[in-house]
């Protein structure tokens, strides 16, 4: 089956019954997780709804079970800022014994100034790569049970301002550019796909990187209103909602859904995705079009190099 830019997270979960599936999504309850995880649980996925806040988590997961009729949807709690609170959430989910069919790596925060996570790590770096490196290989006792389970990164357009600094990653030495930041952080869960694929296939798991799309939702919140007007991202009245050519919240998480569930990519790992497809290379001057990417996002010896340095960094 063939999907576009305009499709939804609906539009490709229907037709699916994930009944027999568990999946866990961390950030489930806002933005492009809570499309995501709609579209799971209205295929009746079990699901976990991974986050940092209870209050609203659990009042989402309340929402869901009402909305689909599905009765397996529970809130987790999880800080991908915190080395600890991911052992717990890894802890509890495999004390549990179920296996795990799909986990969609998905929370993210975008351009925040300059802070360190609990564990020290520059919080883009540390919240959006770190943190589910050490969250995926926690929890690879219950990806490998389920025989053929499926990890969903979400990476970006954005992995264009900036590769890898193994010299530096947490900005210790280096000036601070929230963007470089943000960039780095979605160039490394691109490579993340790629090293743990390599990795894992063999065991049945495979994981592949998206790019959902342009959309507004709350990731824009640490950039200045001042600065949102200079990027036309919102006006006097706010943000734009719906600004021409961006996705809604449905469309963005359609490659996030497509990612876990389409027939096609079984077996199929290391990739990066952007609008229900397998994205190409660009090896022209300027910045990658849509269904593009910059080849040092998929480079197998940078996957390997991030790979053995988050393993050092993430060891306790
Ligand atoms: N919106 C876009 O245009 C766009 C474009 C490209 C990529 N993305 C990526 O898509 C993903 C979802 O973004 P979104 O647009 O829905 O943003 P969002 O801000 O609506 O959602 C992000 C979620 O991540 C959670 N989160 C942040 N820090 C966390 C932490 N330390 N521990 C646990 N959860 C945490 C937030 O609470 C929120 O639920 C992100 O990874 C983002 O980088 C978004």
């Amino acid at each position: 089956m063939s999907f576009d830019e305009g499709s939804t997270a609906m539009d490709v979960i229907d037709g699916h019954d994930l009944r027999d599936k568990v999946a866990v999504v961390t950030g489930g309850a806002s933005g492009l997780g809570a499309a995501t995880t709609r579209a799971l649980a209205s295929a009746g996925a079990q699901l976990v709804l991974a986050g940092r806040n209870e209050v609203k988590g659990a009042a989402k997961a309340a929402e869901l079970r009402a909305a689909t009729g599905n009765g397996a949807i529970e809130f987790g709690a999880l800080d991908l800022g915190s080395l600890a609170s991911v052992a717990v959430f890894v802890r509890d989910f495999l004390a549990t014994g179920r296996p795990l069919h799909i986990l969609v790596n998905n929370a993210g925060v975008m351009a925040c100034p300059l802070a360190y996570t609990d564990d020290g790590f520059e919080t883009q770096f540390g919240t959006n790569h770190l943190g589910h490196f050490a969250l995926t290989t926690g929890l690879l006792p219950a990806l490998r049970a389920a025989g053929d389970a499926r990890v969903v990164a979400l990476s970006s357009r954005a992995h264009r301002r900036g590769d890898i600094y193994f010299d530096d990653p947490n900005y210790r030495r280096r000036a601070y550019d929230p963007w470089q930041a943000y960039g780095q952080s979605k160039t490394a869960v691109a490579l993340f796909a790629v090293g743990f694929s390599h990795r894992h296939e063999a065991d049945g798991i495979t994981a592949n990187s998206v790019m959902p799309g342009a959309i507004m939702t709350d990731l824009q919140r640490h950039l200045p209103h001042e600065r949102l007007v200079e990027m036309g991202w919102a006006d006097e009245n706010g943000l734009v909602r719906n600004k021409p050519g961006w996705k809604t919240p449905e469309q963005g998480a359609a490659t996030s859904v497509w990612a876990a569930v389409a027939p096609e990519l079984a077996g199929v790992g290391g990739k990066y995705l952007d609008n229900c497809a397998i994205a190409e290379p660009w090896t022209k001057d300027g910045d990658p079009p849509n269904g593009h990417y910059l080849p040092y996002a998929v480079d197998p010896d940078h996957a390997e190099r991030l790979w053995v340095l988050s393993e050092k960094l993430t060891a306790r």
